[in-house]
């Protein structure tokens, strides 16, 4: 990819819209458009001062194209350090187009994915994981996200990591003076401050890659798998959650055959629900297929809900029989009882016992008052999760499900505005770079040498500078920026 050329891009999404900005960024970015455009003022856009804005034409020869605004950047003060113009036309598709070919004849060159972003990191305008968060910032959906890339983009992450590379760089420079005195047997480098600072940094690190748990969920939403037997109802939840008719629902047991998942936010969080195929002993190969893939879902899934019909179930225990006309008609099988309902919670508990499980009773807008409270005394008891009663038809309960959910998430992070991990790339190299320090505190405790030490800071360094891309080479900066939009 060729640094020092003109590129444009469309800056918008693509199709028709009221307003469309193409950027031009380059060397001669500004000489490029100026005479292209026919300012109302009679000004030279090669004479405006930078950081204006001017109305004119647009001109194909002769031709006016549109009726337009153009920004004027002068580099180094702008978003990528070039010259840069944009040009802000009327939305259609063919007014687009016909600008872009033009600036294209006149020597620009398309850009690719991410390439003004990848210019303001190599013109020194950003580090690398705050052009990450420019990705992240423009695919955020939620509160959560948004703030978590907000906090990266400017510069919350790469402060903490510089602060700590900078300190380490000046202990590494300090026993590095030392090997150049060797005979001497000096020491430039205090070993008591160094200790202090190499578990400080542990303990930064540490939280650092602790965070990552919680940033990777709030990034990507939290998979919760909806499950249970067929026709308990687990479609008519998801759609109760979403708030919209997204899956089928009926009363023939068997109805969803694959998964379906969707993402809603509650609370900021997003959260993406997945519906998940009845689990039940079947011939049907497609069924079980699905049911296959129940179980899949429900090892990825952060937070498993178990749902039985409630209005099925003969509460054996006596306290009270089920009247017969609220048995709805159309179930197969026999009648389950609670302690049939309590042997099927045990059975996921025991294949998924890490899974934070809440136990769900629908369709409580079939049970007398005193049902649901009987209900409530025996299954509030179930060790290792929680209960909630629910109706999905009528949405009794599921905004009390919403709260039990957002529970699960450790928000007080977001809240606290402490800096959360989001990208698994700088998750690994904060484990590496752990890793080294490691090796360097180990190699205190045991009097090593300084070259010896030092070694092994060089090498946290090096983990260090692949977070903020003071360490790069080519194939990270593709795979990074290859994930770019056009035009960002
Ligand atoms: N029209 C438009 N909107 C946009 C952008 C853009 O490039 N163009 N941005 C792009 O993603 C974001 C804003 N980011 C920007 C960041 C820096 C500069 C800039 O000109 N920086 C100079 C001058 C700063 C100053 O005036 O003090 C600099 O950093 O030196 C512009 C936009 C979002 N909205
Ligand atoms: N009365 C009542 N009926 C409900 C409730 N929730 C679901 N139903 C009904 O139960 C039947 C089955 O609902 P579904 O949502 O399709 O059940 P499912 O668990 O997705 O079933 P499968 O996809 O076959 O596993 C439908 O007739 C729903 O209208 C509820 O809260 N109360
Ligand atoms: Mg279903």
């Amino acid at each position: 990819m060729k640094l020092n050329d003109n590129i444009v891009a469309l800056a918008t999404p693509a199709g028709a819209g009221a307003i469309a900005v193409i950027r031009v960024s380059g060397p001669d970015a500004i000489d490029l458009a100026a005479p292209l455009f026919k300012a109302k003022s009679k000004k030279d856009l090669r004479e405006v001062p930078s950081h204006t804005l001017h109305l004119g034409n647009i001109m194909d020869g002769e031709r006016i194209l549109d009726e337009v605004l153009v920004s004027v950047f002068h580099g180094p003060k702008s978003y990528t350090g070039e010259n840069t113009i944009e040009i802000s036309c009327h939305g259609s598709p063919y007014i687009q187009q016909e600008i872009i070919q033009l600036l294209i004849r006149k020597g620009c060159r398309s850009a690719e994915a991410g390439e003004f972003t990848l210019r303001a990191f190599l013109n020194g305008k950003m580090d690398l994981s705050q052009a990450e968060a420019v990705a992240d910032l423009i695919s955020s959906e939620n509160q959560a996200s948004h703030q978590m890339a907000m906090q990266q983009m400017r510069g919350g992450f790469s402060n903490e990591i510089q602060k700590l590379r900078q300190e380490l760089l000046n202990f590494a420079s300090l026993i590095e003076l030392e090997l150049d005195f060797a005979e001497e047997d000096v020491e430039f480098a205090n070993r008591d401050e160094f200790q202090s600072l190499v578990s400080r940094i542990q303990q930064v690190l540490k939280k650092l890659i602790d965070s990552f748990a919680v940033g990777n969920v709030l990034k990507n939403g939290i998979p919760v798998a909806i499950v249970g037997e067929p026709n308990v109802g687990k479609s008519t939840l998801l759609n109760a959650l979403l708030n919209e008719e997204r899956a089928i629902v009926s009363e023939i047991a068997g109805t969803t055959r694959d998964t379906i998942e969707d993402e809603i936010s509650i609370g900021g969080v997003g959260f993406r629900f997945i519906d998940t195929a009845g689990i039940r002993e079947t011939k049907d190969v497609v069924e079980s297929i699905g049911i296959k893939r129940t179980f899949e879902k429900i090892s990825q899934a952060q937070v498993v809900l178990y749902l039985f019909d409630a209005s099925r179930l003969s509460i054996s225990e006596g306290h009270t029989d089920r009247h017969p006309e609220l048995v709805s008609g159309s179930q197969e099988g026999p009648t389950p009882t609670l302690e049939q309902v309590k042997l099927e919670i045990e059975k996921i508990k025991n294949q998924f016992p890490q899974k934070p499980l809440i136990i769900v009773a629908n369709k409580i807008d079939q049970l007398s008052e005193q049902e649901i409270a009987d209900l409530n005394v025996s299954l509030s008891s179930v060790e290792g999760s929680s209960y909630l009663p629910i109706s999905a038809k009528t949405g009794a309960g599921v905004e009390e499900l919403q709260q039990k959910l957002l529970q699960f998430v450790n928000t007080g992070e977001l809240r606290n505005n402490n800096t959360i991990v989001t990208n698994s790339r700088h998750y690994n190299a904060l484990l590496s770079a752990l890793e080294e320090i490691n090796k360097v505190q180990e190699g205190l405790n045991q009097n090593l040498s300084g070259d010896l030490l030092a070694i092994d800071i060089r090498e946290a360094l090096h983990y260090f500078g692949e977070i903020t891309g003071e360490i790069t080479n080519d194939d990270l900066l593709g795979n990074i920026f290859a994930n770019f939009c056009i035009g960002k």
